[in-house]
């Protein structure tokens, strides 16, 4: 999907909610464990029922890989749902992969070529080559880690060089010289507040992708008062805050409520911004 695609769903949907799709088999409804596949089947349902008020979706390797092949199946069965009903839906694979480049060419080929995701995260820190081989795919991106909403983000990214400039900041400077604002996103928590001003100074255009509403307690209003730009340049993701709503039969219900309620925030947020 271009960024022009992107930015009309955004206009037309006035939302640009992400819906994490993180679907722990310890809490989806207990009803679901009967089906076939009960990670698809809630997958499934959940998309149905959030589409209308949603943009993107990230489901999150982890959920899936820690199934095994099941947990495999249910990935690509849900990729391939999204492309069949939703095609104007962004899918990101939240997968933050990033190896040498040898390696980092199969994990693009894996992701673009076979699963035909749009997105997929990526993490810096072997820096150039492990990250262009995800580069160069006509209407994919890249969406690079810069500052991630958990506590350890403190640990490295927010560390200073001698001349005062921090580990993130770095690598938004320098990854800006491998790709335009086209093909990459950067990763910035919504638990991070007024950083998004400094991230705006050198990421002016750039889309960001924004965990860490909902479950993390980000707040969607100072994302947007800093993060936001004329062409909106967010793209806000809640997880279980939408998708663990509920845990009974209303589930997909209870799930389409919630992300309601964040796409008209959203409506309003743009509204001020005049996107
Ligand atoms: O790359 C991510 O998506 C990510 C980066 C980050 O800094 N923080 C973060 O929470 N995430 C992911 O975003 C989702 C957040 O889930 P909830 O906290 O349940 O909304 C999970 O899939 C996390 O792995």
């Amino acid at each position: 999907m271009t960024r022009k695609q992107l930015i009309d769903n955004i206009k037309n949907k006035q939302s640009f909610l992400c819906v994490g799709l993180d679907p722990d088999i310890k809490k989806i409804p207990q009803h679901l464990l009967d089906c076939e596949n009960p990670l698809f089947e809630f997958n499934r349902q959940i998309i149905d029922a959030t589409a209308p008020y949603a943009v993107a979706y990230k489901p999150n390797l982890a959920f899936y890989e820690s199934l095994g092949t099941e947990g495999w199946i249910a990935f690509e069965k849900t990729v391939n749902y999204l492309r069949e009903h939703y095609p104007d839906q962004l899918i990101i694979a939240d997968a933050k992969r990033g190896d040498i480049g040898n390696t980092s060419r199969m994990y693009a080929q894996s992701f673009f070529e076979h699963l035909g995701v749009d997105a997929v995260t990526v993490a810096p820190y072997m820096g150039e080559d492990s990250v262009t081989p995800f580069l160069g795919y006509e209407g994919k991106w890249v969406v690079l880690l810069a500052l991630t909403s958990n506590k350890g983000s403190h640990d490295f990214q927010l560390t200073e060089d001698t001349d005062g400039t921090r580990l993130f900041e770095k690598v938004i400077t320098t990854s800006s010289r491998w790709a335009s604002p086209e093909s990459m996103m950067y990763v910035v928590g919504a638990t991070q507040g007024r950083m998004f001003e400094d991230i705006r100074r050198l990421a002016p255009d750039n889309f960001l992708l924004v965990p860490g509403v909902g479950a993390q307690g980000g707040s969607l209003e100072e994302v947007c008062r800093y993060g936001m730009t004329p062409d909106c340049g967010l793209l806000v993701n809640s997880s279980r805050g939408i998708i663990f709503a509920s845990d009974g039969t209303d589930f997909a219900q209870r799930a389409a409520e919630e992300a309601k309620k964040l796409q008209q925030q959203m409506a309003e947020e743009l509204k001020k911004f005049s996107v």
